[in-house]
């Protein structure tokens, strides 16, 4: 059984088709990487996954569940970290985390993963008073809160420094090790390769690459998969040119 299947999924904005057709599939304990420039239709992509969208044509299970018709009982083993998330003005760290615990039926602690990821000093302080990298971090951690299954983490490491980068992948890879299923987008080459069994590569919605990091690079002319991206990217529009 897959984790997530996306089969043929399509959308578009007014006359605009963003999303053209794309599948893919994210099995037990594997790390997939949803690329691409921005505006290349990730987030839409996510959105229609998620069923905060509804997608023009095309299927998505995960878990074996319809995201939009079985939303509440898929949601209880889904995690999902927003690059932006809604939170009221006034709030607490302690405050937020307990809130985000009282929506499911069997969360798990929020004080170790707070520590875990280098907030348990700031459980005092209200969510507006942290630097962004630490708002970042929270928002990890509110989405490990449920105890997923599965987990979408959105552009996970945008804004945070060196040391903080290296110690969210190292809970990413437990996670892994633990058996969850994590679907991420980046725009970091370097954490792909370090997390990512496998990549899709969106370019004007179209997988122009999909398959294994090893298989990327292996096709390019490089070894390293931030060159091996832009060359799939490059090798595109030399094409598309040729035309
Ligand atoms: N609500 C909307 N209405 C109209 N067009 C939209 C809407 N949301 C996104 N788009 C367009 O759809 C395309 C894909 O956007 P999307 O946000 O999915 O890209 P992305 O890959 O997530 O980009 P980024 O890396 O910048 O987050 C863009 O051209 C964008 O302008």
């Amino acid at each position: 059984m897959e984790t997530i299947n996306v089969n043929n999924l399509s959308k578009s904005y007014d006359q605009l088709e963003v999303v053209k057709g794309i599948s893919f599939t994210l099995s037990k304990g594997e790390v997939f990487g949803l690329l691409g420039a921005n505006g290349a239709g990730k987030s839409t992509t996510i959105e229609c996954m998620l069923g905060t969208k509804h997608a023009d044509s095309g299927t998505v299970s995960i878990l074996e569940k319809d995201p939009i018709k079985q939303r509440r009982s898929l949601f209880e083993k889904v995690g999902v970290q927003f690059q932006e998330a809604s939170y009221q003005e006034k709030i607490t760290v302690k405050e937020l985390c307990e809130e985000t615990s009282s929506f499911y039926k069997n969360p798990q602690e929020y004080m170790p993963l707070l520590a875990q990821f280098g907030l348990k000093e700031k459980i005092k302080n209200l969510v507006s008073e942290l630097s962004g990298g630490q708002r970042q971090r929270l928002f990890i951690v509110l989405a490990l809160i449920p105890n997923p299954e599965v987990l979408f983490l959105d552009e996970l490491t945008t804004g945070l420094d060196t040391k903080a980068r290296r110690d969210v992948w190292k809970g990413i890879a437990e996670l892994k090790e633990k058996g969850m299923s994590i679907f991420l987008t980046s725009h970091f080459m370097d954490e792909v390769e370090i997390l990512c069994n496998r990549i899709g590569i969106l370019k004007d919605g179209r997988f122009i690459f999909y398959g294994t990091v090893e298989d990327a690079i292996e096709e390019s002319p490089y070894d390293t998969l931030e060159e091996t991206y832009l060359w799939f990217i490059d090798e595109e529009d030399a094409y598309v040119e040729s035309l």
